[in-house]
């Protein structure tokens, strides 16, 4: 029997002053998914993340936690969902230690928090006074307090950011090994490497809905321009030959270089091209499409 979904949001709506910041939404979370939520500023990520969290009511739409209502059930749904702390929940003059063990004692079968003060590098810090804790450390603070209560569902919004590229690689090891456990990650992130190593799918979010929905190799294939080609022609190329090549999406010179963006069967097209004319392709490159240039494709082409 198929398992129901952890997270279930169905044709989710909030305005803010008559104003929408999401326009309906639809996505499921299954069990033990790292799920990606990415998108420009303003799209209305936290938004959506918020209402999965109760802490916002919806104007309309469904939310199901677990099968729970997140704003009617928010006890119930508070101790399977660990959600990251925004920074001005914390008591400035609550030391790390007493931080872990507060938030331990919210939970009825809470996490040891030693083990994860120490993943988090925090444990040098169980002293110091959360005020007096560099950016970096009061991030992986809240990492350590959304795992503490060992919850079924973890809510990330902004996981990584102003961490540094060894705490940063650091997190995402401990992410994954929380995801071996069985958890659900719910992940908000700006950062197109965090989400093509981590998540399992993404929703691409933009002006408040969702733009595309899938892997992150299948956001990559379905991006026009999937593959690049780029050269130093040996001798001079005519734009309109370039043009006609198959499956041609962008064309673009500089310095003397061209570079092309298509699919394969512009690549194989390209090459026969410069045999044709005898041409020598200088530094030739062939590379695949990144995330980043599938996440611009997608959110340019619903502006
Ligand atoms: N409390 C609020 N009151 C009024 N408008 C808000 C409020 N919170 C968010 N908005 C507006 O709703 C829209 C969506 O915001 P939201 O924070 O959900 O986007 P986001 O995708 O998380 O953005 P970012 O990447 O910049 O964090 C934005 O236009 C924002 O200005």
């Amino acid at each position: 029997m198929p398992t129901a979904p952890v997270i279930e949001v169905t044709d989710l709506r909030k305005s803010y002053a008559g104003r929408p910041a999401v326009d309906g939404v639809s996505f499921t979370v299954e069990e033990g998914e790292i799920f990606g939520i990415l998108g420009p500023n303003g799209a209305g990520k936290t938004t959506t993340v918020e209402c999965v969290e109760g802490l916002r009511e919806p104007d309309s739409g469904r939310v199901r936690v677990t099968g729970l209502d997140p704003v009617a059930d928010h006890e119930r749904v508070a101790r399977v969902l660990g959600a990251q702390l925004q920074e001005s929940r914390l008591q400035p003059k609550l030391t790390v230690r007493e931080a872990l063990e507060l938030y331990a004692a919210f939970y009825p079968a809470p996490a040891d928090w030693r083990p994860l003060a120490e993943r988090l590098r925090l444990e040098e810090k169980l002293s110091t006074r959360f005020a007096k804790l560099s950016g970096g450390q009061k991030q992986r603070l809240f990492i350590a307090l959304a795992l503490i209560g060992d919850p079924r569902v973890v809510v990330l919004d902004e996981l990584t950011t102003g961490l540094d590229p060894r705490a940063r690689r650091d997190t995402w090891q401990l992410i994954e090994d929380v995801r071996a456990r069985g958890v659900t990650v719910l992940l908000v992130t700006h950062f197109m490497e965090e989400a093509q190593r981590l998540c399992d799918r993404i929703a691409v979010i933009d002006r408040g809905r969702v733009a595309a929905l899938d892997t992150p190799a299948g956001l990559i294939r379905r991006s026009a321009g999937a593959t690049v080609i780029s050269f130093t022609p040996s001798g001079p190329l005519d734009d309109r030959e370039l043009n006609d090549l198959p499956a041609l999406v962008a064309l673009d010179r500089k310095d003397g270089r061209i570079t092309l963006s298509g699919t394969d069967d512009t690549v194989s097209a390209v090459l026969s091209l410069l045999a044709r004319h005898h041409i020598t392709a200088h530094q030739l490159r062939v590379t695949d499409a990144t995330l980043d240039d599938a996440f611009l494709d997608l959110t340019e082409a619903s502006a």
